[in-house]
């Protein structure tokens, strides 16, 4: 007979609900699951089952490219002239399915910064551990030099022109400016994502559910305190109880679960209708990504003769090394990265390029509801290079001088050619910010919309245990809490966000 709990039926009640089997929400639910406790995890996205089933999708597991299906669909609209994609996936795994699989830390200041402002146990020491933990479970490998393909190798050997070491790793917490082969958690060409990695070696234990399929509406809350989560399940609402709610729906749709369940600012839940719970004027606030820019050249007959080689060889992902570099702006350490992409799928104009992005940027926007109905897509405004100082456009112009710099020395010009995007007209300062105004982009690493703040900061959403502030019984746990973006991509931070919250859960449930 088959047993209800594993046919992926929903329970009426669980010590630890975890809402989104994602990045974050695949570390909080093993952790919890592993110390014994009670855990269910709702994923509105489909649970395909453990690494191996056929059910997986080609390019959620291909580790060349970046996945593409089973996404939330969210764009910036009609903002700007463009449309910039907001993409997301909706599965378990979360983003983790879908992304470049580079693991990067940041730098010691990106987190000691959290802890200087009261986030006590959020220094760079304090997560050391968890990093590299996460990286275990992530079965992140060390890329050599030798691994990179001709398009890689190429930027990697010429770096040392803009006053880039060659570096061996990107992960020492206290190193500022280089170039080196990538992390990544890829292992014989599968991307390796949260789920394989953290909900895997979980899966056979009675104590663990996990329910794809169940899109989260809201929390419920009575009296202040978080008692369960309301439900959309093939076709039925239901309630489940909790003892305590973790959210982990990432920095797009945990704020969105808070805003319907009547935890935000209330000026903005009274138009929808949704009542007032408790006024948190930070929830959905406070949104940042590290803005992009992809530039792009016409490559050499040389270049495409040589990766055509190295794909008949074997493997060539379109990612694989990465650069960190200092503008005049920063003082402390790095605020630059340098992307080399080279999609061999691809035989469009994006076929030999390579990204800058502005690392710790400025500009706040904000996740607001358009609807309380929870598949209504949210209104999702980053506000890219709107700071008062201009200063992330210019740290992104900086980056692409530094760029066309390197593309201009005697080693690169002849492999990488003449630039085509943004291409010469926009070479002169003035040309490029109109460029870079009119087209934004996005580096996918939004946080922040949840962020984490001491009692009394006005714009705080949860202490530095992950409580919501004003609402017992409910955490987030996931990139929304972080409160500055780190100066690395956000994958690996994300998992150390799950990480951590379990380990603070743990540390009550045994107090
Ligand atoms: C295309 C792409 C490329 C990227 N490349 C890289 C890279 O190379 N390196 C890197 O470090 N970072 C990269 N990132 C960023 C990184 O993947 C994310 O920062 C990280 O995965 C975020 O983790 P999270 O747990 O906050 O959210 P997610 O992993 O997105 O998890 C959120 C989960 O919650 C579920 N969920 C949401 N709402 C609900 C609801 N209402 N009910 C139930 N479930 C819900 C979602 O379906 C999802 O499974 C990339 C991202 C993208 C999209």
């Amino acid at each position: 007979m088959t047993d209800p709990r594993r046919a992926g039926l929903l329970p009426e009640a669980a010590e630890y609900v975890v809402v989104g089997g994602g990045t974050a929400g695949s570390a909080v639910a093993a952790r919890l699951a592993e110390a014994g406790h009670d855990v269910l995890v709702l994923e509105a996205g489909p649970d395909f089952g453990p690494q191996g089933e056929a059910s997986w999708p080609a390019d959620f597991v291909d580790a060349t490219r970046l996945g593409r299906s089973h996404d939330w669909g969210y764009d910036s609209g009609d903002t700007y002239p463009w449309t910039v994609g907001f993409e997301r996936a909706r599965a378990i795994g979360g983003s983790s399915d879908v992304n470049g699989c580079t693991q990067t830390w940041g730098h010691r200041r990106d987190y000691d910064a959290w802890a200087e402002a009261g986030l006590t146990g959020w220094a760079a020491d304090d997560l050391a551990p968890l990093f590299a933990g996460g990286m275990e479970r992530m079965r992140v490998r060390q890329f050599t030099a030798d691994e990179l393909t001709p398009w890689q190798h190429a930027w990697y050997d010429a770096a040392p022109a803009v006053g880039m070491p060659r570096l061996t790793s990107l992960n020492d917490l206290d190193e500022a400016a280089g170039f080196a082969p990538e992390a990544m958690n890829i292992q014989d060409g599968v991307r390796i994502n949260a789920s394989f990695a953290y909900l895997d070696p979980v899966r056979g234990l009675p104590h663990l559910r996990i329910v794809g399929d169940a899109l989260v509406d809201r929390v419920v809350v009575e009296r202040g305190v978080a008692t369960g989560v309301v439900v959309h399940h093939h076709g039925e609402i239901a309630t489940v109880r909790a003892g305590t709610v973790v959210l982990a729906g990432g920095a797009y749709n945990s704020p969105t679960i808070l805003l319907r369940s009547g935890i935000g600012p209330f000026a903005q839940l009274a138009p929808l209708g949704i009542p007032l719970v408790h006024h948190l004027p930070g929830v959905g606030e406070n949104l940042h990504d590290q803005p992009f820019l992809l530039m792009s050249f016409a490559g050499s007959d040389r270049m495409a003769a040589e990766m055509d080689a190295a794909r008949a060889a074997g493997w060539t992902p379109d990612e694989q090394a990465m650069g960190k570099a200092a503008s005049s702006l920063e003082t402390e350490a790095f605020d630059l990265h340098f992307l080399p992409y080279s999609p061999t799928h691809r035989g469009d104009d994006k076929r030999w390029s390579i990204g800058t992005s502005a690392l710790l940027p400025r500009s706040r926007g904000f996740v607001r509801l358009r609807s309380a109905d929870p598949e209504a897509k949210p209104w999702i405004d980053h506000r890219f290079l709107s700071d008062a100082e201009g200063a992330d456009v210019a740290m992104l112009i900086e980056g692409a001088v530094m760029l066309r710099e390197l593309a201009a020395t005697a080693a690169l010009s002849p492999l990488v050619g003449a630039e085509i995007h943004p291409g010469p007209e926009t070479f002169a300062r003035d040309a490029l910010a109109a460029h870079l105004y009119r087209h934004p982009d996005n580096y996918w690493h939004p946080v922040g919309t949840c962020r984490m703040g001491v009692a009394g900061d006005p714009g705080a959403v949860v202490d530095e245990r992950a409580r919501v502030h004003g609402i017992e019984g409910l955490r987030v746990a996931d990139a929304s809490i972080m409160p500055r973006i780190p100066r690395a991509t956000t994958a690996m931070p994300s998992v150390v966000m799950g990480e951590k919250v379990a380990a603070l859960l743990l540390e009550e449930a045994t107090a």
